[in-house]
């Protein structure tokens, strides 16, 4: 999957990944009303509402992009039938040809790691029949336990030919509290992107790793630090648009083949058509709004790279 995403990325020249994170008070009214007149304004109904609401978005993006990142949190509050919602959108993606993240920022001991590894990017076995349950193709994971929450990801990835992203200098506020902290003269950050290294060793693909790492874009100085750390890693950079990460500060994420970095951006692509910028559209062409957005951002982007 990591040579697929790469191949997209250059094919495409862009480097970019969208976010589909539905809060319900994004999706346009609309959309909301149609879903609640067949299922009442019930959990079924934010389902539905979230579900067609990114239907829309992903047939007027997919041609332009490689990839998405579903953010499970958004769906999983909506309960099981968040959770279908969720599911409708990988297989969706997958079906459109897009490349699928799961942002489920999982990581446990190594026997539940194991089993989060199985549900998402592996197979599970029932009886005499065995089935891809999520069927991402990448999962975020969370580093904290150490090398054991870790090695279960691995062992799918290799078996699957899927791909991991690894939290390590994450793009929000506080991320500096432990992140940052100094152990033998070293901040955290460069100590788990040592190891991102190190695990991505073992699963190599064309030119770079399975293993990648979330890096945000909130602190390009540590980006800098991170490449040269991570060099075999694709990093996934959020923080671009709604938390203030600028274009002309993402150069350093980069390779100098150009590759390496994919850029996320969630709320400023499927809200593009509250924005000021794409008023225009008006809201019935939400999804249209949301395609120039993502034409935009290719543009930014491709300054930033030079
Ligand atoms: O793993 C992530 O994707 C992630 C890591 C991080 O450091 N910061 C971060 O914002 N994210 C996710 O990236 C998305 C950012 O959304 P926007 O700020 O709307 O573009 C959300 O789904 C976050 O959960």
């Amino acid at each position: 999957m990591i040579n697929k995403l790469m191949k997209q990325i250059e094919k495409l020249d862009a480097p970019v990944v969208v976010g589909l994170d539905p809060m319900l008070s994004y999706v346009p009214e609309q959309v909301q009303k149609a879903a609640f007149s067949e299922y009442g304004e019930t959990l079924e109904g934010a389902g539905e509402a979230i579900w067609q609401y990114n239907k829309t978005i992903v047939d007027n993006i997919y041609d332009l992009i490689p990839a998405v990142k579903p953010q499970i949190a958004m769906y999983e509050q909506f309960g099981i039938p968040g959770m279908i919602a969720y599911q409708k959108t990988v297989d969706y993606c997958r079906e459109k040809g897009l490349v699928v993240i799961g942002d489920v920022k999982r990581g446990d001991i190594g026997s539940t790691s194991a089993a989060y590894a199985a549900g998402h990017l592996g197979r599970v076995t029932v009886g005499a029949n065995t089935f891809s349950a999520f069927n991402e193709d990448f999962a975020t994971v969370n580093p904290y336990l150490g090398s054991d929450g870790i090695k279960p990801f691995l062992e799918v990835c290799k078996a699957e030919k899927k791909g991991i992203f690894i939290l390590v200098k994450t793009s929000n506020p506080s991320s500096g509290e432990f992140q940052d902290r100094l152990i033998d003269g070293r901040p955290l950050y460069e100590w788990v992107g040592e190891k991102v290294a190190e695990w991505g060793e073992e699963v190599m693909g064309d030119t770079y790793s399975y293993v990648g790492a979330v890096v945000g874009a909130t602190y390009p100085e540590m980006g800098k630090v991170l490449r040269k750390v991570m060099p075999k890693a694709c990093i996934l950079v959020p923080g671009y648009g709604a938390q203030g990460g600028k274009a002309k500060d993402l150069a350093p994420y980069f390779n100098e083949d150009g590759l390496g970095a994919i850029v996320n951006s969630s709320r400023g692509i499927i809200c593009a058509y509250k924005q000021e910028k794409y008023a225009k559209f008006g809201v019935e062409a939400f999804g249209e709004a949301s395609r120039q957005a993502v034409i935009d951002m290719i543009e930014d982007l491709k300054s930033a790279r030079g």
